[in-house]
């Protein structure tokens, strides 16, 4: 039975962390974060903001707009959710920023900002790579018939160097502490795993690859109420880490969480709103 041991504290390596309480506030008018979560910080350094830029999107070969003219900024870090209606154009959106689907208009980028909160360097177009997405259901997704290559699918399966082995079992083992996972045999089968499990999963399957930035599509969907508290305490951990967009319909569960709040209007029109509780 094999298992990952704990042995690390630090989850993602060393990004400097960008909030403490010694100096300037963050700028309101930048941020226009929820004061509920966000009013009282204040920020040391320098930061990046995921700035989405008058996005529009129609899907290739049809006369609709399923997007339209969206912009938004969410700083590192931080956590943002966007709510509406079913049909509006949420999981649309969040395809588009996790690089799934291209644009039709506008842009997706990332902007480091000084601590005059003025942009101290060009924006780079916000890569891929940088950004995890886990899917409504991921469970649904699940192929492997054991945790161990759920994870580490897509991993290079020809021989590597040692180097690039310590690096890959560095990450699994840190994105299974990071989730909680660490008491679960690799040998067992996802399918076997409860509702909360398998979420975390999930979860672990994006975190091996380092992600900037976490994107989730309706995370406490379907679950029971225990794997539900599971879960919003995971993100809540995971949001010291990362930073995280998330699309639910569950507002009264995650508003603890949240910095900042948009509603997705039919028509995909994104408006910048608190959390309707
Ligand atoms: N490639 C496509 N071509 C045409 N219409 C599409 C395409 N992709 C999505 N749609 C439609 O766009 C609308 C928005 O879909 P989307 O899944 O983004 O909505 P949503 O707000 O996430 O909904 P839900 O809350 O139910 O998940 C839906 O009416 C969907 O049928």
């Amino acid at each position: 039975m094999a298992c990952v041991r704990i042995s690390s504290s630090s989850l993602f390596g060393s990004k400097p962390p960008i909030i403490n309480s010694s100096t300037a506030f963050l700028s309101p008018s930048r941020f226009n974060l929820n004061s509920k979560a966000f009013g009282a910080r204040r920020i040391a350094c320098d930061y990046s903001c995921y700035e989405i830029k008058g996005v529009g999107y129609r899907p290739p070969g049809t006369e609709i707009d399923l997007l339209s003219d969206i912009s938004f900024s969410l700083p590192e870090k931080s956590f943002g959710m966007i709510f509406g209606r079913s049909g509006s154009g949420k999981t649309t959106l969040l395809q588009l920023i996790a690089g799934l689907s291209k644009p039709t208009s506008g842009s997706i980028y990332v902007q480091r900002y000084g601590d005059d909160d003025h942009p101290n360097q060009s924006p780079e177009l916000l890569q891929p790579t940088r950004v995890g997405i886990v899917f409504q259901f991921p469970e649904r997704f699940f192929i492997a018939d054991n945790v161990l290559d759920e994870i580490i699918f897509g991993w290079p399966r020809q021989r590597v160097g040692l180097q690039l082995r310590e690096l890959l079992a560095s990450r699994l083992q840190k994105a299974m502490i990071s989730v909680g996972l660490t008491g679960i045999p690799l040998d067992k089968d996802p399918q076997s795993l409860s509702g909360g499990y398998k979420r975390r999963l999930a979860l672990a399957i994006q975190l091996v690859q380092t992600p900037d930035l976490l994107i989730l599509d309706e995370p406490l969907a379907g679950l029971d109420w225990k794997a539900r508290a599971d879960v919003v305490k995971l993100l809540k951990d995971l949001k010291k880490e990362l930073t995280l967009l998330v699309v639910s319909h569950d507002l009264k569960e995650l508003a603890p969480l949240v910095d900042q709040s948009w509603r997705m209007e039919m028509g995909g029109i994104l408006k910048r709103e608190c959390l309707p509780i």
